[in-house]
């Protein structure tokens, strides 16, 4: 039988670096997973593409997705759709490839009850006033929305204990590294349960 690919989740308040941290690992050469590209009803930044950054879909379009099933998770963020197609991550995992998740805390929940095996990280800010600054200077965002961006963060962070990992993001080269260890070490400890099974069940 062949073996599945790993869901891997990298989730965490807005402006802690979950995109920074992601592109950096995805920049690396020879990377053995694969990224699952969301769809959303936000805007296009400057730059951004359809099909690489975001899937962009106007609001009909995505309800329509919902209705169809077509969606593995969803959540509506700063009044926006966000939503991880089901079909991109189920091909990819049962080709026995991994599948790399970059998405807000309401759909990792969402994606930890479909897939509890999952790998779940928490990126988590060096302090609040950090996350505040992050923001601010990123540039994109108005107060109001910044405001709601740190109230929202401040309940996420609370459930960061639900998570398989902690990393915190006070570098984004270490950040890297110690994401790319942590899935190094799930493989290694998953290989090492099957292996013990398979010799129990082979000695049966
Ligand atoms: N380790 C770090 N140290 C300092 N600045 C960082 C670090 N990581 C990311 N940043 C900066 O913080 C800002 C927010 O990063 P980014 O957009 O990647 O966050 P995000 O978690 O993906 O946000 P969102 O959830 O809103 O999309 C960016 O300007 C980025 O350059
Ligand atoms: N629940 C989901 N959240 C997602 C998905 N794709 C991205 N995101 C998260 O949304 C916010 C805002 O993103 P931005 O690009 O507008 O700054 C951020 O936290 C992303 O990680 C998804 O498919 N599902």
């Amino acid at each position: 039988m062949k073996e599945k690919g790993l869901l891997i989740v990298l989730s965490g308040p807005s402006g802690v670096g979950k995109g920074t941290v992601r592109k950096a690992i995805f920049s690396e050469p020879d990377k053995s997973f694969e990224y699952s590209i969301s769809m959303t009803t936000r805007l296009p930044r400057e730059g951004e593409v359809d099909g690489v950054d975001y899937f962009f879909k106007t609001r009909e379009e995505f309800e329509a997705l919902i209705e169809q099933g077509k969606l593995l998770e969803h959540a509506e963020f700063v009044g926006n759709y966000y939503g991880t197609p089901v079909d991109y991550v189920r091909e990819t995992i049962e080709a026995g490839k991994d599948i790399f998740l970059e998405i807000e805390v309401e759909g990792a929940k969402q994606v930890r009850e479909k897939f509890p095996d999952g790998l779940f990280i928490f990126l988590a800010p060096p302090s609040l006033s950090e996350l505040e600054n992050r923001i601010v200077n990123r540039g994109t965002d108005t107060e109001e929305v910044i405001q709601r961006r740190m109230k929202v963060a401040k309940e996420e962070i609370e459930l960061m204990s639900l998570y398989d990992y902690v990393v915190e993001n006070d570098s984004v080269e270490r950040a890297c590294e110690k994401v790319n260890c942590i899935i190094v070490a799930e493989h290694c400890r998953r290989e090492r349960v099957e292996a013990r099974y398979k010799k129990m069940l082979e000695a049966e």
